[in-house]
């Protein structure tokens, strides 16, 4: 069995403001099977946070059922890891107290805290930074201390919500390339939202195409592509274009159907 279940899941949001419904996703069936790295790709609004929210149990589904390890969701949970595009650090704590964040709301002891703060300090490579504080250091450093905060609670799965998504162009390819080292030292299972065909071709073990709005699974394409990933490769270029082709028909007809589009 997946490690996540997402069986035929649609949301539908109520805009009160204009009294009407929004249909955010529709009937999205997709099974993520442990130490897998999904990315899901797709146009702006078709739905992908609102997707790794209900996995996350920020929201829950309008229809439709979504498990980690055969545990329906209903709340969000220790078993899941979520890193966001910005880090959302505690600006008055340093390094290893932002990273062991969890543990103090818990009560851990200070050294405990520490120790347990080192091991992924020195996995996110920030080791020497341990007392620094957020605002000395860089978005990519930032962005560290929240992948590890997030490794802390050693949860089944980490959820990822474009978290490189602010950085500049350099520092998310370095970062791609240290998520997939820490990825395959921790081995767990990552669910990764990105608008970026480059960056799901980088990292994912699949990429989920998603339609524009109301998002539906268009194709899971298995990445086969040996590591570390040759972006200039034929491989690489041909899976882009398949890729784009998919995307510009979903584009194509989202635009016939009169919508706006916010590419
Ligand atoms: N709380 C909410 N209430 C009403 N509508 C919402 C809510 N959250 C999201 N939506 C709508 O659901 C759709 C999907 O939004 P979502 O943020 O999940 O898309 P996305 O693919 O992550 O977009 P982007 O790539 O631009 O971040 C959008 O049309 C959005 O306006």
């Amino acid at each position: 069995m997946a490690t996540i279940e997402i069986s035929h899941v649609s949301k539908i949001f109520t805009d009160k403001k204009r009294n009407a419904d929004v249909t955010a996703l529709a009937d999205i069936s997709l099974g993520i099977a442990r130490n897998e790295f999904v990315c899901l790709l797709g146009p702006s609004g078709c739905g992908k946070s609102t997707l790794l929210n209900m996995i996350a149990g920020f929201e829950q589904p309008s229809v439709g059922s979504i498990t980690v390890d055969g545990e329906r969701i209903t709340a969000p949970g220790a078993d899941r890891g979520v890193v966001f595009q910005h880090a959302n650090l505690m600006p008055w704590l340093p390094v290893w107290e932002n990273v062991a964040f969890h543990l103090l709301l818990a009560g851990g002891q200070k050294a405990e805290r520490r120790a347990r703060a080192q091991t992924y300090i020195d996995m996110v490579g920030l080791t020497g930074f341990e007392n620094h504080y957020p605002s000395e250091l860089s978005g990519g450093m930032n962005q560290r201390v929240g992948i590890a905060r997030a490794l802390l609670m050693n949860p089944q799965v980490i959820l990822m919500d474009e978290p490189f998504g602010a950085l500049d162009e350099q520092t998310r390819m370095d970062m791609q390339t240290e998520l997939v080292r820490i990825w395959q030292q921790h081995q767990g299972t990552i669910a990764f939202v990105t608008h970026g065909i480059d960056e799901a071709l980088t990292l994912g073990t699949h990429v989920a195409v998603m339609s524009a709005r109301p998002g539906r699974i268009v194709e899971i394409i298995p990445i086969d592509l040996p590591r570390p990933r040759d972006i200039t490769s034929p491989q690489f270029n041909a899976l882009k274009r398949h890729i784009l082709a998919l995307l510009r028909g979903e584009r194509a007809s989202f635009q016939q159907a009169g919508q706006e589009e916010r590419v």
